[in-house]
């Protein structure tokens, strides 16, 4: 009986740990949001346009996002009720296009097979993680899952990683972050994680500068040892 398992070997708990943003990452669904947003600032009186939206709402947390389109703080029983009537529409336009990102399955299947844990950190509310992760479903594959209602800070507040990681047990620097938004991206960096991004709601230009260790247009062919690849060797 030896301890020297080779690190490459399905089942060997690698030191590293895959913490993954759930809109625009584990689901391509950035356009139903904006549509969305759209369609509930217009009902609202408070018209957004779609670059305003990329570049305010997007992987930001509903206080934040909901702050930004009424221009002013929301107070908490508010902040529900209008968080609900958005994501209601949201649910009501995305509900017949859920799927996994392309080759989302295959790639977390891989990490299960070699224990490597696994996190959601999203800035959704709990409705949309329970339409999504079960709703796939994904579940099954996460140990922890952090959404809105846990933290104190949004994205680019680095709160959210640092939460999942530790849930997870894995240091902040052996964690890999999966992001498509320069919010969610920039909280990734701060939390003192590598960051893979995903071009689903910026284009691989847009991303070129944002500090992400790789940048993929979806899961398709990624394998665990080229994202292990992007840690420094301990
Ligand atoms: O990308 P994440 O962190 O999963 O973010 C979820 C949020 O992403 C925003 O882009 C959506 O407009 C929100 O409504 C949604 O809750």
């Amino acid at each position: 009986m030896t301890n020297s398992q080779p690190a490459d070997q399905p089942g060997t708990a690698l030191s590293w740990a895959a913490l993954f943003d759930m809109d625009g990452v584990l689901v391509d669904n950035t356009d139903f949001h904006i549509n969305a947003w759209l369609q509930f600032s217009q009902h609202h009186g408070r018209p957004i346009t779609k670059a305003q939206y990329v570049d305010n709402i997007n992987g930001r947390v509903s206080a934040d996002a909901m702050a930004y389109v009424f221009q002013r703080p929301i107070p908490p029983g508010e902040l529900i009720v209008l968080t609900e009537e958005k994501e209601a529409i949201y649910r009501e336009l995305y509900r017949k296009h859920l799927q996994p990102t392309t080759g989302l399955t295959t790639f977390l299947q891989e990490l299960k097979a070699r224990n490597i844990p696994m996190a959601v950190g999203t800035s959704a509310p709990m409705s949309n993680v329970t339409f999504t992760l079960d709703g796939l479903p994904l579940r099954p594959y996460f140990t922890a899952v952090v959404d809105a209602s846990m933290v104190h800070r949004g994205k680019p507040d680095p709160e959210i990683y640092l939460l999942a990681a530790g849930r997870v047990g894995v240091a902040p620097n052996r964690c890999v972050v999966f992001e498509d938004a320069f919010a969610g991206i920039e909280a990734g960096l701060r939390a003192g994680m590598k960051v893979v991004a995903l071009a689903t709601t910026h284009t691989r230009a847009e991303l070129a500068d944002t500090g992400a260790a790789l940048i993929i247009d979806n899961f398709a062919g990624l394998t665990a040892a080229a994202v292990e690849n992007l840690l420094t060797p301990v």
